[in-house]
């Protein structure tokens, strides 16, 4: 692994506004001008004359406007479930209502949307291609068991963290979910020969990533990109700088598996399986036919998504599930009880075959995702070829439709007591997350042709830590500062505003730390 230090030179995106450069000398020179011109500008169109002569032209120029003028598409907040359902699942009249408004990928916006992801491409042959690719490789439920010796070490070392962090007292759960979390996906995307410390990086600079999302939020949507950049150039240089950090670190992991020789019972990883891949090549006269592989930018960004959408979902989940075992005692007991009576006591875990007669566990995390589904947002755009029609009135072109999934899960005319955590109104019918018509009632995984292509693992991920968990340890709640508080902080991603912190007591005597 040493040998392929972080020595790589050949950054995928451009650098911009090194410092020190005549571009970035002249960059400040515009700014100076530009900026004072823009707010004169500014206050001069607030000045009262000007505004009462701008307010007399609009409303005697308004009829003749109109009939030149077309209306802007706004964007619409669909928060009851039947609406939901009607527009994600049914999709519209003409084409399949199955693309976002522009990403906020840090991949898209610096490649100036060269380098798509799954989560970004727009719906058409190379999102088919780069979907399918993961769907029928890693993700594929007959695959899943291949990376069970990860899942293992992964949980492993989870637990022996926090039996030792419990003899300081209370226990920084959430970190330590994250980290193993990222390890395991980690070792999905590039194999088990990173070291320890790497993950680690690894996992920091994807943390910063994410962070740095709702700042690049004002790139995805500018409508005068160079001056954006001008404007914003810190949070530019900034999302540069984090971009080159990943290239520099994730392209000697994913060098090292090209050319390998792989013996047909080695378990693939995704690098494997992207390295192998080809798309659809957009600049040939016959897309269709031509294919070609992807450039090393496009592996990069591919990583991220695998990195970021398998980690930072399931570790807030994982959260989100066992702070309200935390504030529900009686309902962690329950669970316990239920394991307990189908795993022996010698057990040394809580193995993936057992999980599927774990039915109460399946009704927490069911209503732990209701509750509180960690990505905040299902989003769509109208395009031209879509007709998307509701009551009976067509939505404009370029509308952007958000769905604000907790909202949709306690709709009040789909659920008894939508703000109570109640995991048995999972067990009374056989999946209460749709009613009797099929209409989806909560989608903490979105929903039609875009759904979330992780749902199974990440279900699988979720049972396995969250039984082995409360196998391992009787979680408690702290006192005062220390307390579960079950508030959110709502972002691209959902989470505990105050990160999980408990006191755990061992449930089995000994936790062996080789
Ligand atoms: C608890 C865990 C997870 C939750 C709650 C979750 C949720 C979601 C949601 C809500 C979407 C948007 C769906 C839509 O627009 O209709 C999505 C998309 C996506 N998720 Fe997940 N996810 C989880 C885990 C994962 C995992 C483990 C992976 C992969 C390792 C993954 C990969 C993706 C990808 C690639 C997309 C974009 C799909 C597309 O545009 O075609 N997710 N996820």
């Amino acid at each position: 692994m040493e040998s392929m230090e972080l020595n790589y030179p050949v950054p995928c995106v451009p650098k911009y506004g090194r410092r020190g450069s005549v571009y970035q000398d002249m960059a400040d020179l515009l700014l100076l001008i530009l900026l004072p011109l823009l707010l004169l500008f500014f206050i001069l169109l607030h000045a009262s004359p000007i505004k009462a002569l701008l307010t007399t032209a609009k409303l005697v120029l308004a009829p003749e406007l109109s009939t030149v003028w077309k209306p802007q598409p706004a964007s619409i907040f669909v928060t009851d479930h039947e609406t939901a359902h009607s527009l994600l699942v049914r999709g519209s009249a003409g084409g399949s209502f199955s693309n976002r408004p522009p990403s906020i990928s840090p991949s898209a916006i610096l490649s100036h949307r060269q380098y798509q992801n799954i989560t970004s491409a727009p719906y058409g042959e190379h999102w088919r291609a780069i979907r399918h690719n993961l769907t029928s490789e890693v993700l594929h439920p007959t695959q899943l068991h291949r990376h069970a010796s990860a899942r293992r070490r992964a949980l492993h070392g989870l637990v022996v963290d926090l039996a030792e962090q419990r003899k300081n007292g209370v226990v920084h759960a959430a970190e330590s979910i994250r980290y193993a979390m990222f390890g395991l996906v980690a070792n999905m995307c590039f194999g088990d020969n990173i070291n320890n410390n790497r993950v680690r990086a690894m996992a920091d600079a994807q943390s910063d990533l994410v962070k740095s999302l709702s700042t690049a939020r004002v790139f995805a949507h500018a409508k005068l990109p160079a001056l954006t950049r001008l404007i914003y150039r810190n949070r530019w240089k900034k999302l540069a700088a984090l971009r080159q950090q990943q290239e520099e670190t994730y392209l000697p992991l994913i060098n090292s598996r090209r050319g390998r020789h792989r013996r047909p019972s080695e378990t693939p990883v995704y690098v494997d399986t992207l390295i192998d891949l080809t798309v659809p090549d957009d600049h040939s006269q016959d897309p269709r036919r031509h294919r070609r592989r992807q450039s090393d930018g496009e592996l990069v960004g591919m990583c991220s998504e695998f990195l970021g959408a398998g980690t930072e979902t399931t570790a807030s989940a994982l959260q989100w599930i066992m702070a309200n075992l935390v504030k529900r005692p009686d309902i962690q007991e329950t669970v316990r009880k239920e394991i307990n009576a189908i795993v022996g006591a010698d057990a040394e875990e809580v193995s993936e075959v057992v999980l599927g007669k774990l039915e109460y566990l399946h009704a927490v995390i069911m209503e732990a995702l209701r509750l509180h589904p960690p990505t905040s947002f299902a989003f769509r755009q109208v395009m031209e070829e879509d007709h998307v029609v509701h009551n009976g009135q067509p939505i404009l072109v370029g509308t952007k439709v958000y769905f604000p999934l907790a909202a949709i899960a306690r709709d009040m005319t789909a659920w008894d007591n939508p703000d109570k955590f109640k995991p048995q109104r999972f067990l009374s019918y056989k999946d209460a997350s749709q009613g009797t018509d099929g209409t989806i009632k909560m989608m903490p995984f979105g929903g039609g042709r875009r759904m979330c292509p992780g749902r199974g693992v990440a279900m699988l991920h979720l049972s396995y830590f969250t039984a082995n968990l409360v196998r391992e340890f009787r979680w408690r709640e702290g006192e005062g500062e220390r307390a579960v508080d079950l508030r959110p902080h709502v972002e691209f991603f959902t989470v505990m505003k105050r990160p999980l912190r408990a006191h755990l007591e061992l449930e089995r005597t000994e936790i062996k730390t080789s």
